[in-house]
């Protein structure tokens, strides 16, 4: 179980965008986590400096007591699972193949290169293909032969390939539709609570952030402007950080 601290954590890209603007707060080992805002809030940003994809250029990002920084990074990797908005599965490759391939952090360099996954590799990625629901049958399938909504499975399964101790879900659903975007989001929530996985996710959908969050980070210009339990995220909250970009758009068309 890992904590993730935000301490005044700021992204400065070398363009001169600031991305994120001294943000703080602390998602405690467990929690299901959704960060909101519009395109551009730094969402995206946020959830790489977890992992070092985004380099922090002021504050501290501390994973499970460790600051993000070069000397942590090999290790904190293997422990963090991502979930992508496009699935990021190698297309040609067998279902099977694309969730052992969540092991390739942890395994020597020779053994990755040559797709050479030892027996438990391989009952790993069985048992978890089963616990994402999907059957046996879809194990030697091609990727790119499954629905969006299967293939993001096969995206959580690999992700789970390490125990991770921290999932980044960035827009895992925006690739789907409002009934799979639920069957989705209640997998991911289901299996990080029996693993134990703290889970940052980002989100566009006000409506899933409230029914699938344990607690809303809503980011503006790279600020936190709310940060509280669904209950709290109220229309007025959802208004204020989507006026920007949808001044024209009825606030309702957000809701939905
Ligand atoms: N590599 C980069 N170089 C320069 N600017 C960047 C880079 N990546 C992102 N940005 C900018 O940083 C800001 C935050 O981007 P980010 O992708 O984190 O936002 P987001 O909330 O995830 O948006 P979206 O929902 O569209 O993915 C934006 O202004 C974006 O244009």
């Amino acid at each position: 179980m890992m904590d993730i601290r935000f301490d005044n954590s700021m992204v400065h890209y070398p363009d001169g965008t600031c991305a994120l603007d001294g943000v703080s707060f602390t998602v405690p080992a467990g929690q299901f986590c959704v960060v909101l805002g519009h395109s551009g809030a730094g969402k995206s940003t946020l959830l790489r400096t977890v992992n070092g994809l985004s380099a922090i250029t002021g504050g501290r990002v501390v994973v499970g007591g460790k600051p993000v920084d070069r000397k942590t990074l090999p290790l904190l990797r293997r422990r963090i699972g991502m979930v992508h908005q496009h699935y990021g599965l190698t297309a040609r490759a067998s279902v099977a193949t694309n969730v052992m391939a969540g092991a390739v952090p942890a395994m020597p360099f020779w053994r990755a290169l040559s797709g050479f996954y030892t027996p438990a590799w391989q009952d790993k990625a069985c048992a978890l293909i089963a616990a994402v629901g999907l059957e046996e049958a879809h194990l030697a399938r091609r990727a790119d032969r499954l629905s969006g909504g299967q293939q993001q499975r096969v995206g959580i399964a690999r992700a789970f390939m390490l125990d991770p101790a921290i999932i980044l879900a960035d827009e895992p659903v925006a690739s789907l539709d409002p009934r799979l975007s639920r069957e989705v989001l209640d997998l991911l929530r289901t299996q990080a609570r029996e693993r134990g996985a703290t889970v940052l996710c980002s989100l566009h959908q006000v409506d899933l952030a409230r029914d699938y969050a344990d607690r809303i980070i809503a980011l503006q210009g790279g600020r936190v402007v709310f940060d509280g339990p669904p209950a709290m995220f109220d229309d007025y909250d959802a208004r204020r950080i989507y006026a920007k970009q949808d001044a024209a758009a009825p606030v309702q068309a957000v809701l939905a």
